[in-house]
């Protein structure tokens, strides 16, 4: 098959034009005057045939169109270039890049989602029926044969889940999923563009997909270039990178970029900010014996987990583990959360208490969050900060001291309060969402990859404030792929709990104050 063949990992035969070439130019965005500042200026950027180049940025204060979204739009033909005439992508030999370069982006919702809330509960009670347009219709749709449609899933771990609907999947395995339905569109692309392909991954899935990206850029089929976050690992067969900062592009070797390389920002934070310790009081979450069941798939099998005021938790466990649905479980948003018996929420049956009052009392983040919420230009960062003291996208008038308390964490976390959302980088938004969860003061905070799209600076000050502002009082789940992300770590108790084959078990790996 196209996509398995492989080939050795070369230089550039002689006479092969090089991937991208773009010497002594400026980028601009599309419709932006000769006067306007370059997204990108003085770019000098050559990506022989054989090399393998991840544009990696590093942007203290990230600019909406500075960055590395700068150079894919640039490679996907959206950007406008000076000085006029320079063909980006020479290999292509004058094809049309809008048809044979695709691109899949992690950190942003896709624009066709519009400004509507996108009902993502709705996957809880999603089932196989005839009706149903399954992950494998999607994939015929564009065009996809069986067989292809089998070894591609296979490699990237997600074969089994080719009968469900598309809805039903993970993020993890949405991720793989999309990585797939840019693969086997037709026609097939010659450059594949993914930004952040890595997060959202589990560690042990990370590898997988490396792996076939690897194999499909050695083999030129198609060539992949992908953009990363400054603090995650460069897989180790990338060659080249480009850093991008500020509005400006520079390229190094990987082996510097890695020599290069400090501490995550969650280690620095950890390190100059003591230790926090947690209280005790009755459980505000107890699960006993608790399990989820989709017919005959079980996700979730006889879960006992406990979570005292106070304490840290991260949630582990690979794609398609049930985190997600463990957490909608604790916040009620999973039909099965009302009828559970063993479900106890702040020290009460979870059917005893109204699913509102669980939003008020739980501040939530997550990717499914963030590709549900309504965007639209009239909406402010204070607005949507705001809504997390109902914890659902209710817009109502605020009083004075939500007012104070929401421009308050807006400053600490650098964002401007009325600045539109529709304006915000993937990192900003994911900075206003993780504020929505925290702006409370709620008793148990999940936070569900809540550092998705941000820069190193971004993630660097979150974590410094989660830190400052997550006292001993407040509960948190963690939920990340990053290890070295979660703000928490041994000097703070932190708690592990691991989701394997439906199970949960309680890992301690260091001294507990229990
Ligand atoms: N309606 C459904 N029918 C069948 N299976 C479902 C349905 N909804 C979810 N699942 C399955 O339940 C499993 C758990 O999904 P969940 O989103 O909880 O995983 P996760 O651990 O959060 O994964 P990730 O790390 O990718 O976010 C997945 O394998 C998913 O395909």
């Amino acid at each position: 098959m196209w996509f398995l063949a492989r080939r050795l990992f070369s230089t550039a035969p002689a006479g092969r034009p090089p991937v991208v070439r773009v010497i002594d130019a400026s980028i601009f965005a599309p419709g932006a005057s000769h006067r306007s500042v370059p997204a990108i200026s003085n770019l000098n950027w050559t990506v022989n045939d054989g090399e393998a180049w991840a544009v990696i940025e590093n942007d203290s204060a990230p600019r909406p169109v500075g960055g590395k979204s700068a150079i894919l739009q640039l490679l996907l033909g959206h950007m406008r270039i000076s000085p006029a005439g320079i063909d980006p992508l020479p290999f292509l030999k004058g094809q049309d890049c809008r048809e044979v370069v695709h691109s899949v982006a992690f950190s942003t919702r896709p624009k066709s989602w519009g400004g509507g809330f996108y009902d993502y509960t709705s996957r809880y009670g999603a089932a196989r029926g005839e009706d149903a347009r399954t992950f494998r219709h999607v994939l015929q749709d564009l065009g996809a044969v069986d067989e292809q449609i089998d070894q591609l899933a296979t490699r990237l771990e997600v074969h089994d889940l080719l009968d469900l609907p598309l809805v039903a999947l993970s993020n993890g395995q949405t991720r793989r999923a999309r990585v797939m339905q840019a693969l086997l569109r037709t026609p097939h692309p010659k450059l594949l563009l993914l930004d952040e392909p890595l997060t959202g991954l589990d560690p042990h899935v990370r590898p997988v997909l490396s792996e076939l990206l690897r194999s499909l850029h050695e083999s030129d089929s198609p060539r992949i270039i992908m953009a990363l976050r400054a603090q995650d690992p460069l897989p180790e067969w990338i060659t080249h990178v480009l850093k991008v900062s500020d509005g400006r592009a520079e390229t190094v070797k990987a082996s510097e970029f890695v020599a290069a390389k400090t501490d995550s920002p969650a280690q620095v934070a950890r390190r100059e900010h003591g230790a926090v310790a947690p209280d005790e009081r009755p459980p505000i979450v107890q699960l006993k014996n608790v399990n989820v069941k989709y017919h005959e798939r079980h996700v979730l099998r006889d879960v006992t987990w406990t979570i005292l005021p106070g304490e840290k938790w991260h949630l582990q466990g690979y794609n398609g583990s049930g985190k997600t649905t463990l957490t909608s479980l604790l916040t009620g948003a999973h039909p099965q959360s009302y009828t559970n018996p063993g479900l106890f929420l702040f020290n009460q049956p979870r059917r005893k208490i109204p699913t509102p009052v669980l939003a008020q009392r739980i501040g939530h983040t997550s990717p499914e969050i963030a590709a549900a919420l309504p965007r639209r230009a009239s909406m402010t960062v204070a607005d949507l900060i705001s809504t997390g003291y109902e914890g659902h996208f209710a817009f109502r008038p605020r009083s004075t001291s939500e007012l104070a308390r929401v421009q308050e964490v807006a400053t600490a976390l650098g964002l401007t309060a009325d600045k539109s959302v529709i304006d915000l980088t993937p990192g900003e938004f994911a900075t206003a969402l993780m504020a929505r969860a925290m702006v409370a003061k709620p008793e148990l905070v999940i936070l569900d990859e809540a550092f998705m799209g941000m820069t190193s600076a971004q993630v660097e000050r979150a974590t410094r404030w989660l830190r400052e502002e997550s006292g001993p009082d407040q509960a948190v789940v963690w939920i990340g792929h990053w290890e070295s992300e979660c703000p928490w770590g041994d000097d703070d108790y932190l708690r592990i709990v691991r989701l394997e084959g439906g199970s949960a078990s309680v890992l301690d790996a260091q001294p507990s104050r229990r």
